[in-house]
């Protein structure tokens, strides 16, 4: 006992001075960054062109030094020792020693797969893992894995620790926020990090198999290995709701990535805010892919042909364009196939033309020569019948249709038969009108669910029908152009002014401000105005070069649509579990979502293992998951203990008194309140509910979607089940938040799916 006491003693004391000498090293490179971002800082004047270079250079730098400050917590955790002696010790960034050797490597590199994927039939010619625990700058433990016992001398054979790591990390109290898990990501794990990303990638897996966060390390993969595209293109990360992206909000940081963006489907257009939920049959009807025909089919409508001719009343003269010549003008623009607002640019300048040549035939019938000579012969001779029309020339048409365009009248009836439309006004104006629902919706569709006033709130469902309005309707992007490079000049100016202002009060020489930390600091909240993220977020039309969709079971059709328009290159993974689909128009199958964009270019890796909630739990989730769908098994705990899971009936005045004890037994940590759609604001009266960061949360089973909570108290599951057609679906996903404790809270029956806990 005694040796193996001396022998942890003896490798911490090692495994401790190789990790201070490695912050030594973090605190050098540091200090260079730093240097750096001041050198850039240093340089003065110049044109503005050299000032805006000067920030952009500045913002390269500020992001590397931002990336160095993330990784000071758990700088170094694992080390990999080969049969030849060789040793390796694996950490959240690469670094260099004075000789530009490499002495600690990078998570994502491949000399660091062998630390997660080793294992002892495949050990990969290791002869040992080891994980490192760090506190601070400490290292107060160390976990062993041996593969070959053979290959080890006695005095290393007695520097062994036994503690699994994994199990050490998930036993560990929740905080509200996900953390990263680079110290022990697991073999299947891996396999998804760091598969290709050409095409997309399936990743499914049951409750708590880590799907969220191997999709969030593989976006810091991605970065690491094709830093260049990547960080011109950008990633998007598109999770379920704003709660979720708080919750997940600190993984990609905490890796050093600070440059991807993330959203939910209801964020992607941007300048709207999907603030008013759907029916599930409006779900269902918004998210069914034939929407895109019914927008199609409502901006067919606005392009029209007048029922007679075109007449127009212009100071006393009737300009008549020919139903029939309206007719060709609407079918020649749209034969360009241009987008709905850019062919309108055609649309009216040929209809101006034929209300010009209109005018002048009007003049023409106004003019009654022959009268005016009024029996004079030589009158009479000069009165051949007028042929104005004719003598006009191009020139002429283009200046008469130039000051008809000002005529208020011209242009509400030009605007009557080939409207400038903005999406939301088409979206608006076609899903308050029965009467357009009626004639665009193909049979079948259950359009009544659609109507809503003209001035409801936008919902989540809208999103992807305003994005496919905009794809229809087009955006002139001249004034956009034209706009952004306003702003570019103006924010110039402002560079210009604020350094001339820091150097003539001499606070930079100074070093008061600190302008290199300022900078950093931006950057690790969020980011600077001049990076691809920012430019990207804002954009509609902007082309990522990855993006990750996480619950990606609850998108509709539609919302797909809209997904696969930000990435044309189709280089996306795919994260979620089809058994925990809550949305009515959410996925029935992958091939069913994918094929119609990738034609069999897309695969499925499957994560089997449950890291969150233990055994006890699971038995549970199993029966309520085979009552809705009888062919599929949970996934398996990777480790059971705890507390047995109960059901208390007891009215919702007994909820307090359950929560305190919930929260007495976990201790540190936190408690989860998931309750159905009915009772969510009465529970949420009731309870000192809090944000994600508070002792306890009180949500709605659609808000605690992909969140995790030590202790859990499901509350109403009768009404979970009857509350959509995918009840089911959300009493699985709320009985599988909890990681150690869960407590259904019910009134009257217990749901027979719960029956075990009775
Ligand atoms: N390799 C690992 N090491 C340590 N913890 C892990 C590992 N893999 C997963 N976990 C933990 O397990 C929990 C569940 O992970 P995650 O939320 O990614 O699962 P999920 O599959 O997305 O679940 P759900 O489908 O319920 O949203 C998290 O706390 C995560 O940190």
């Amino acid at each position: 006992m005694a040796n193996r006491q001396d022998g942890l003693a003896e490798a911490l004391d090692i495994e401790q001075r190789h990790v201070s000498w490695l912050y030594g090293l973090l605190d050098h490179t540091r200090e260079r960054a730093q240097a750096a971002l001041r050198e850039v800082y240093g340089r003065s004047g110049g044109t503005r062109q050299a000032m805006v270079e000067r920030e952009t250079l500045a913002s390269e730098q500020a992001r590397r030094l931002a990336q160095l400050n993330a990784v000071e917590r758990g700088l170094c955790f694992g080390r990999v020792d080969d049969a030849s002696g060789g040793r390796v010790y694996i950490g959240r960034i690469g670094l260099r020693d004075e000789r530009h050797e490499s002495v600690l490597i990078d998570w994502r590199a491949p000399a660091a797969r062998p630390f997660y994927v080793a294992t002892a039939t495949d050990p990969r010619g290791l002869v040992r893992r080891r994980h490192l625990h760090l506190k601070d700058r400490a290292v107060i433990g160390i976990d062993d894995e041996v593969f070959d016992l053979e290959g080890m001398s006695e005095g290393e054979r007695r520097t062994l620790v036994g503690e699994a790591a994994l199990l050490a990390a998930l036993r560990r109290g929740r905080t509200g926020r996900m953390g990263d898990v680079v110290a022990t990501i697991q073999t299947e794990q891996d396999r998804v990090i760091r598969a290709s990303w050409q095409g997309a990638l399936v990743v499914q897996g049951g409750p708590g198999t880590g799907k969220t966060v191997a999709a969030l390390h593989r976006a810091a993969f991605l970065l690491y290995t094709h830093r260049d595209t990547l960080e011109r293109r950008g990633v998007l990360v598109v999770g379920p709701n704003a709660m979720f992206l708080r919750y997940i909000g600190q993984v990609l940081p905490s890796l050093g990535e600070t440059q991807v963006v993330m959203t939910t489907v209801g964020e992607m257009f941007p300048g709207v805010r999907a603030v008013a939920a759907d029916s599930p049959a409006a779900a269902v009807v918004k998210g069914d892919a034939r929407m895109a025909g019914v927008v199609a089919g409502a901006l067919e409508l606005r392009q029209r042909v007048p029922e007679g001719d075109l007449v127009v009343e212009l100071d006393g003269l009737e300009l008549r364009v020919p139903h029939a010549v309206c007719a060709r003008l609407r079918d020649r623009a749209r034969a360009v196939r241009l987008p709905h607002n850019m062919a309108r640019k055609l649309y009216v300048t040929e209809i101006l033309k034929e209300l010009a040549r209109a005018e002048t035939r009007a003049l023409e019938e106004s003019l009654h020569i022959d009268e005016l000579a009024n029996g004079d012969p030589e009158m009479e001779e000069l009165a051949q019948p007028l042929d104005l029309e004719a003598d006009l020339d191009e020139v002429d048409i283009e200046l008469a249709a130039q000051r008809l365009w000002g005529e208020p009248e011209v242009r509400r009836a030009v605007d009557g038969l080939w409207p400038e439309l903005t999406p939301q006004r088409l979206i608006g104006e076609l899903l308050s009108s029965a009467e357009t629902l009626w004639s665009v919706a193909p049979p079948g569709l259950d359009w009544q669910q659609l109507l809503r006033p003209a001035d409801a709130p936008w919902t989540a469902g809208d999103v992807p029908l305003l994005d496919e309005a905009a794809e229809l309707l087009g955006e002139d992007d001249s004034s956009r152009r034209a706009a952004a490079r306003r702003a570019g000049e103006e924010q110039a100016e402002q560079l210009l002014y604020a350094d001339e202002v820091l150097r003539s009060t001499g606070v930079l020489e100074e070093g008061i401000f600190d302008r290199a930390d300022v900078l950093a600091e931006r950057h690790a909240d969020d980011g600077m105005e001049l990076t691809t993220a920012d430019r990207a977020a804002a954009d509609r039309t902007w082309a990522y070069g990855h993006v990750i969709v996480d619950e990606a079971q609850e998108l509709s059709a539609m919302a797909w649509r809209m997904v696969m328009r930000r990435v044309p290159a189709r280089s996306l993974t795919v994260v979620g579990d089809l058994a925990q689909t809550g949305s009515a128009a959410g996925a029935r199958s992958w091939a069913e979502v994918l094929d119609p964009y990738l034609e069999g270019r897309w695969r499925v890796e499957h994560l089997k293992v449950n890291y969150r909630t233990p055994a006890e739990i699971m038995e549970v989730a199993a029966d309520v998951l085979r009552a809705f769908d009888p062919g599929q098994e949970p996934p398996e705990s990777v480790r059971s203990g705890g507390s047995r899971p109960r059901a208390v009936r007891m009215p919702p005045a007994g909820l307090p008194a359950l929560v305190e004890e919930e929260l007495a037994a976990i201790g540190e940590g936190r408690v989860g309140v998931v309750t159905s759609d009915a009772v969510h604001e009465a529970v949420a009266r009731l309870l000192p509910g809090g944000d994600l960061d508070a002792p306890v949360a009180v949500l709605t089973v659609g808000q605690a979607k992909g969140l995790e909570f030590d202790a859990v108290v499901v509350v109403d599951p009768a009404g979970i089940l009857a509350q959509s057609p995918m009840g089911g679906q959300d009493l699985y996903v709320a009985v599988t938040r909890a990681t150690r404790r869960l407590t259904v809270a019910y009134e009257g029956e217990l749901p027979d799916v719960l029956s075990r806990l009775a």
